[in-house]
């Protein structure tokens, strides 16, 4: 059931590896709805391969996946292709298709999934542009064009295309200069707010964690080690929380009272 009250996603129990591999270890995780919640890890941890699991393009051993309210094991394919309209990803590279312009990218997945008049898919793909802050002029062009901070924010567009729920971000501000990233962090918070988004961010980013995540939840081991607000990963003694935000705890003057468990 689609409850307002369940979680965006929740994950229980997941194991998912390659071969003799493991790399996510009996996790369990949920994404509360309205929320910003930023995923760190070590490189190599596991934060992409979660997050493509919880998208269905990778297989799990075992676990359960929720997905607003739909169990991913028992429903339907054709009611799955209801919920995947429900959410919009903007991968690592921003992955643009580099033959279409900038407004025929963002017209793709509405093209795919949306039976609209060309004229209005292009109405609804310019003011979704206007949204992340790109201009009529922009959307002629091709990604080869763009500078990075414009084609995050052209896959931002794209991702926003079919009015989703839930928006995953797998490292949004990589390549960026912390202008960019600080501007593109701002952005992601005002969507959050204006649109009642809820967002599952993959990051390195630190200054994005304390700028825009409402919770963080720290990914090592195989499974999430630390899960709260940013007091939370400070006052976190697992290693590798504590090597990650050491410089912060220093900065913030020790640790911080009462972990919360994850
Ligand atoms: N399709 C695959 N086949 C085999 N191994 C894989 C596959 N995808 C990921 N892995 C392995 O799973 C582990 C986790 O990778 P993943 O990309 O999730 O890390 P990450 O936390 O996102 O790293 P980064 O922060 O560097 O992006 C790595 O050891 C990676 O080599």
């Amino acid at each position: 059931m689609d409850a307002p009250t369940t979680p965006a996603i929740s994950v229980h129990d997941l194991v998912v590896g390659f071969g003799d591999k493991i790399v996510l270890d009996h996790l369990s995780l949920d994404v509360r709805r309205g929320e910003v919640l930023g995923l760190v890890g070590a490189s190599g941890g596991g934060k992409s391969v979660l997050m493509r699991t919880i998208l269905g393009l990778l297989p799990k051993t075992s676990g359960r996946i929720d997905i607003l309210g739909a169990d991913r094991d028992a429903i339907s394919p054709e009611a799955m292709r209801t919920v995947e309209r429900r959410w919009g990803v903007l991968f690592q590279q921003g992955a643009l298709f580099s033959a279409l312009t900038v407004c025929q990218n963002v017209e793709f997945p509405m093209r795919e999934y949306l039976d609209l008049p060309d004229r209005l898919r292009t109405e609804v793909a310019l003011t979704k542009l206007g949204m992340v802050g790109l201009s009529p002029d922009d959307a002629e062009k091709y990604p080869a064009e763009l500078s990075g901070g414009m084609t995050k924010r052209v896959a931002l567009a794209r991702a926003l295309a079919l009015e989703p729920d839930i928006v995953f971000l797998d490292e949004p501000t990589s390549g960026l200069d912390p202008i960019a990233a600080g501007a593109f962090d701002a952005l992601i918070k005002t969507l959050q707010k204006t649109l009642g988004l809820t967002v599952f961010m993959a990051t390195h980013d630190l200054d994005s964690l304390e700028a825009v995540c409402d919770r963080i939840a720290a990914l090592a081991d195989g499974r999430i080690v630390a899960l709260g607000p940013m007091a939370t990963m400070l006052a976190c003694e697992h290693p590798w929380v504590k090597a990650y935000f050491g410089g912060k705890r220093a900065r913030a003057g020790g640790p911080q009272p009462s972990p919360e468990q994850p």
